[in-house]
């Protein structure tokens, strides 16, 4: 580890594991996230919650070091994530593993060929080791006698579970998991939600999940965090934000169409599409 990253990450704080503060970021001239500041508390899961298109998925990858802050910075363990250069970048990312949509496996491999393959590219486990490590894993989601089964095989749940051991490989501290209910079926999708609460819990990591599906997501956290208008709209416990009366969480919990978030991407009003000077288009 170099100097300067020994240096910071001994003023980390114990309850945190990573800190953001005052982080703006945009798409081109599009602002997507301004002046958010958020703990993300270390061996507990955060999710992370709102409106489509709210920069949920792009705070997993600014603290991932995909995309760098332009303002604000962001901590992983007292390291500065916005200052890495790529060899630091692949360091903090081997600390985290990260199943972002529930990335795709590798169709042509099995099951054990999919977990194995982090191991394969970063570390020099022996065959045997790595036989043991792939199957501790694969017996952590379920799938041990599944090892040698291919993906296509698989019901789409089995697949995540895979994907979940492939994440969880390397034994990172922090996993973030983005959208990792969408398009399952209620059963696999109550099973993944305890899988990813049960895991956390046994491994002590620390989980960030993006997600929409409110009712799962508030049965497995820690801390949620709902983001609006660019930015934190209330945070805190589940029960705490099920109570919030602010009008953006709100129109959230309840599951209005419109509210402050409006339904209507904004364009030419009502009257100036259908009224009787309405143009063509
Ligand atoms: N690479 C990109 N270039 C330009 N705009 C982007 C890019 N990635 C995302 N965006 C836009 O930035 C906004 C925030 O995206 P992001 O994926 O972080 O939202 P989200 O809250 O995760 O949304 P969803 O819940 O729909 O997945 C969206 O409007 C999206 O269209």
């Amino acid at each position: 580890m170099p100097l300067d990253t020994v240096a910071s990450a001994a003023k980390a704080d114990h309850g945190v594991l990573v800190t953001i503060r005052d982080l703006n970021f945009s798409y081109g001239e599009r602002p997507i996230l301004s002046g958010v500041s958020l703990d993300i508390p270390r061996g507990k899961l955060t999710a992370i919650m709102g409106a489509s298109g709210g920069g949920k998925t792009t705070i997993l990858r600014l603290i991932s070091g995909q995309n760098m802050p332009p303002a604000g910075s962001i901590h992983f363990d007292g390291v500065d994530v916005g200052v890495q250069d790529q060899k630091g970048l692949y360091a903090l990312r081997r600390r985290m593993g990260m199943l972002f949509q529930f990335g795709a496996l590798f169709t042509d491999m099995t099951v054990f060929e999919n977990v194995a393959f982090p191991l394969r590219e970063h570390s020099r486990l022996t065959e045997r080791l790595l036989r043991d490590v792939v199957l501790m894993k694969l017996n952590a989601v379920g799938l041990r006698g599944a090892r040698d089964l291919m993906p296509g095989e698989m019901s789409g749940g089995m697949a995540r579970r895979v994907a979940l051991a492939r994440a969880i490989a390397l034994d990172p501290e922090l996993v973030m998991y983005d959208e990792p209910f969408a398009g399952l079926d209620p059963i696999a999708l109550g099973t993944t939600a305890r899988l990813i609460r049960r895991l956390g819990d046994a491994l002590g990591l620390t989980s960030v999940l993006v997600s929409h599906d409110l009712d799962i997501t508030f049965g497995i956290a820690d801390h949620v965090v709902i983001l609006a208008n660019g930015g934190i709209a209330v945070q805190g416990t589940p029960d705490e934000v099920r109570r919030s009366e602010d009008p953006l969480v709100r129109q959230f919990v309840d599951g209005d169409i419109d509210g402050p978030v409006r339904f209507q991407y904004p364009g030419p009003s009502l009257e100036q599409d259908f009224g009787p000077q309405g143009g063509p288009r």
